[in-house]
């Protein structure tokens, strides 16, 4: 195997007596898109200013192409950062905020410096921009510029603060297939901040969802979203109905009162869990075919979809996602697939669940 582009092997930051990463490893392979996600001072930007060479970790190895570089300064690491605020110059036109970097390595003559700023400036479409002040620039062509100055530097990875929260909806909308699509054309590894689990899911090859100074899961989108590792994943990523329930033995799991037939094993008998059911996967029927009962309280119509919130008899809030709109006070059957409870152990680490998913992925393979 490869060596992964940048490699943290237990990073752990501490301003005074305040420990902001609590041991992070992560790995970053050549050409991928990542994300770190979660919540407001969570550490995500700490990671970046420790890959880009800002801050030091107190203590573990931050490790490029194999190499530790903790003791590297900032201008010799091969990677670059685009920050939440964009960081440009006013009173410099476009041109001389993009070519700012490569000036003082006078490594390149003004031809060549002309060629690389074009070059820059037509991958984030802003040809013919070059003249432009930045203050005659929109918030969205004003993060362009910064990207461009990011990648004219021809880094190996490019780290983004949080780079669209200042756009409005529809822009940061746009930027968010623009970024993808302008790391699949450079193929750059970047890494990428932001508390929006909708962008991250959107954006990312893997992500890293964090809380609290520590990763506590990584993963693919599908991954991450389908097999949530805690309950802290399961709600930070999309909206969850989320339960307290037993594992009675392997594939059948009880809770609200009853058992029902799941996907799930390799747990102890009557192990307590939480488990998971996600909106778009409970459907609305009769009381007759369902295997809950529930009265609908409210609903909102979503453009593709009826937002509804149900109670069971033990006085559990469902949220359901319906194609159909439904009557509030009406009772109602509630139904689900067996694959669709996910369940979740309490206190369980990244490498224990992995190691769990993976047993009952062979189990799978050989009973198929
Ligand atoms: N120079 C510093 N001195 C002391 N504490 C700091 C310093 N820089 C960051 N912190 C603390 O470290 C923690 C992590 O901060 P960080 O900026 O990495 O979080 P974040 O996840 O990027 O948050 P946000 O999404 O709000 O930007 C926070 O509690 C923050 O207050």
């Amino acid at each position: 195997m490869t060596e992964p582009i940048i490699r943290l092997e237990h990073v752990i930051k501490r301003y005074d007596e305040t420990e902001v990463l609590k041991g992070i490893d992560i790995e970053l392979e050549q050409g991928k898109f990542y994300t770190l996600l979660g919540p407001s001072g969570c550490g995500k930007t700490t990671i970046l200013r420790i890959i880009a060479g800002f801050e030091d970790a107190t203590e573990g190895n931050v490790r490029f192409n194999g190499d530790r570089i903790n003791d590297l300064s900032a201008n010799k690491r091969q990677v670059n950062t685009v920050f939440q605020n964009y960081a440009l110059f006013p009173h410099m036109n476009v041109h001389d905020n993009v070519s700012f970097g490569l000036r003082p390595q006078k490594t390149f003559s003004k031809q060549e410096i002309n060629e690389k700023v074009t070059q820059a400036l037509n991958s984030v479409r802003l040809k013919g921009f070059a003249d432009r002040q930045i203050s005659e620039l929109s918030g969205g062509q004003q993060q362009r510029v910064a990207i461009a100055r990011a990648i004219v530097m021809n880094p190996k990875i490019l780290l983004l603060d949080e780079p669209l929260s200042a756009l409005d909806a529809k822009l940061r909308r746009d930027m968010q297939y623009e970024l993808r699509d302008l790391q699949q054309r450079l193929g750059i590894t970047f890494l990428f901040v932001t508390h929006d689990q909708e962008e991250a899911l959107a954006m990312s090859d893997e992500i890293f969802v964090m809380n609290d100074g520590r990763v506590l899961q990584s993963g693919s989108p599908v991954d991450i979203y389908d097999e949530p590792i805690n309950h802290f994943v399961a709600d930070f990523i999309g909206e969850s109905n989320i339960l307290n329930g037993t594992m009675v033995k392997d594939y059948e799991v009880a809770f609200v009162g009853k058992t029902f037939e799941c996907a799930d094993a390799g747990m102890r008998p009557n192990e307590p869990v939480e488990i998971v059911l996600r909106p778009e996967d409970l459907d609305i029927t009769t009381i007759d075919a369902g295997k809950l009962t529930v009265t609908i309280d409210s609903q909102l119509f979503r453009g593709d979809y009826y937002e509804i919130v149900a109670t069971d008899a033990d006085h559990n809030e469902w949220l359901v996602h319906a194609t159909n709109p439904s009557e509030e006070g009406q009772r109602v059957g509630l139904t689900f697939d067996p694959y669709d409870i996910h369940v979740m152990r309490l206190h369980e680490s990244e490498a224990d669940f992995d190691a769990r998913l993976e047993k009952y992925e062979d189990a799978e393979e050989t009973q198929s």
